[in-house]
C-alpha cells in the first residue's frame, strides 16, 4: 500500500507528531503562527494528501478542498470548534470532518470559573493598582465587586463544557442555576439546573456564562436588544465563541450600565486590536482565547486529532467525527 500523506498546518505538540509519524509521511507548516490562507492553498496543490490536520485559524473552504484534491479523506481540526470548516462542501465530497471533543472540557471549564471570579471581583484592576502604586489607604468603596453567593447563574449551552462550569460553580452557593439549550438535558439535574428559554435566562440571571458553539442560531444572540433586557447588575462571561456577542453593542451596554461587566476569553475578531474600546474599559476583562491552554489539554488535543486522521485512512469512524449533514 502506498504511504499515506498528511499535511499539518502548524507545529503541534509532540504526542500528535509521534502518532502521525507512525502512519503518515508528514508535511507541515513549520511555524507557531497561523499559515496564511494562500500559502495553505499552494502547499496542498498537486500533493495528494490523504489527511489535512488543521487549526481553528485555518479557513477550510472550497478553494482549500479543491487544492487538496479528491483523494483527501479527512479534515481533522485540533480544536473543539469547527465553524472554520465548510461542512456542506466536505459532505458533498465525502470528506470526513473530525474535532477533539472532551479533552479540553476541564481546562476550559476551569478558565471559565477563573474569568468569572476575575470579572466579578475586579481582580485585574486590583493587580494593576498594586503594580502602578495606586494602592492607597483602605477605602470602604474601593474596587467593590459582586458576590456569587445567593446570585442566579445562567449557562447558555449546557454541553460538556457548560455542565462542567455548572458543576464547578455550584459550590459557590448560587440561589438558582438556569440553563438554556436547544432542548432539556437529563444530566442537568446533577447540578440542579433548571431549563429556561432565552428570554427567561437574560431576564433572571445575575451571571451568564456563554458556553455554546457558534451556529447561525447562536450568532449575535447577545446584542443591544438583549443587553437592554438583562439585569443592570448582570455579568456576562464568554468562553464559547466571540461571534455569539455583538461587540459594538456590548461596548454601549457596558458604557450605559445596561449590564455591569463582561469577561471574554473569545472575541470577534480575534485578536481584538489593542485600541478596541472593550480593551480600554475597566469593566471588561479580556483574555486572549486561552481556555484550553494547559499542557494536558493541548497534548491530548494533538493526539486525538492524529488518531482521527489514522482512523480515516484505516476505514474506521474517527472518535471526533462531526456530522456534516
Ligand atoms: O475550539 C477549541 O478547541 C478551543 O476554542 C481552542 O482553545
Amino acid at each position: 500500500m502506498a504511504e499515506c500523506k498528511v499535511y499539518v498546518t502548524r507545529r503541534i505538540p509532540t504526542p500528535g507528531t509521534k502518532l502521525l509519524s507512525q502512519h503518515f509521511k508528514i508535511d507541515s507548516y513549520d511555524s507557531d503562527e497561523a499559515i496564511p490562507h494562500e500559502v495553505l492553498v499552494e502547499a496542498l496543490k498537486a500533493k495528494q494528501y490523504d489527511a489535512l490536520y488543521c487549526m481553528l485559524t485555518d479557513i477550510i473552504n472550497t478553494e482549500v478542498l479543491d487544492a487538496a484534491g479528491p483523494q483527501l479523506k479527512i479534515v481533522a481540526t485540533m480544536s473543539v470548534g469547527y465553524e472554520h470548516i465548510d461542512l456542506h462542501e466536505c459532505s458533498q465530497r465525502n470528506i470526513l470532518v473530525a474535532n477533539t471533543p472532551g479533552v479540553s472540557t476541564d481546562s476550559v471549564a476551569e478558565l471559565t470559573v477563573a474569568l468569572l471570579l476575575m470579572t466579578a471581583r475586579r481582580l485585574p484592576e486590583g493587580v494593576e493598582a498594586v503594580k502602578t502604586g495606586k494602592w492607597g489607604d483602605w477605602k470602604p468603596h474601593w474596587l467593590c465587586g459582586t458576590e456569587l453567593t445567593g446570585s442566579t447563574l445562567g449557562i447558555y449551552g449546557l454541553g460538556r463544557i457548560g455542565f462542567n462550569v455548572g458543576r464547578r460553580l455550584k459550590p459557590f452557593g448560587f440561589s438558582k442555576i438556569f440553563y438554556t439549550d436547544v432542548h432539556e438535558v437529563s444530566y442537568a439535574k446533577d447540578i440542579d439546573a433548571e431549563f429556561i428559554d432565552f428570554d427567561g435566562l437574560i431576564e433572571k440571571c445575575d451571571f451568564i456564562c456563554v458556553c455554546c458553539n457558534l451556529t447561525p442560531q447562536t450568532q449575535h444572540m447577545f446584542n443591544g436588544e438583549t443587553f437592554k433586557r438583562m439585569k443592570n447588575n448582570a455579568i456576562l462571561i464568554n468562553t464559547g465563541r466571540g461571534g455569539v456577542i455583538k461587540h459594538d453593542d456590548l461596548v454601549e451596554a457596558l458604557k450605559n450600565g445596561d449590564i455591569t461587566a463582561a469577561g471574554l476569553d473569545v472575541t470577534e475578531p480575534e485578536p481584538l486590536p489593542k485600541d478596541h474600546p472593550l480593551v480600554l474599559m475597566n469593566n471588561c476583562v479580556i483574555l486572549p482565547h486561552m481556555g484550553s491552554n494547559t499542557w494536558d489539554s493541548r497534548n491530548a488535543m494533538a493526539e486525538i486529532a492524529a488518531r482521527n486522521c489514522i482512523a480515516a485512512i484505516s476505514g474506521q469512524t474517527p472518535e471526533g467525527q462531526v456530522l456534516t449533514n
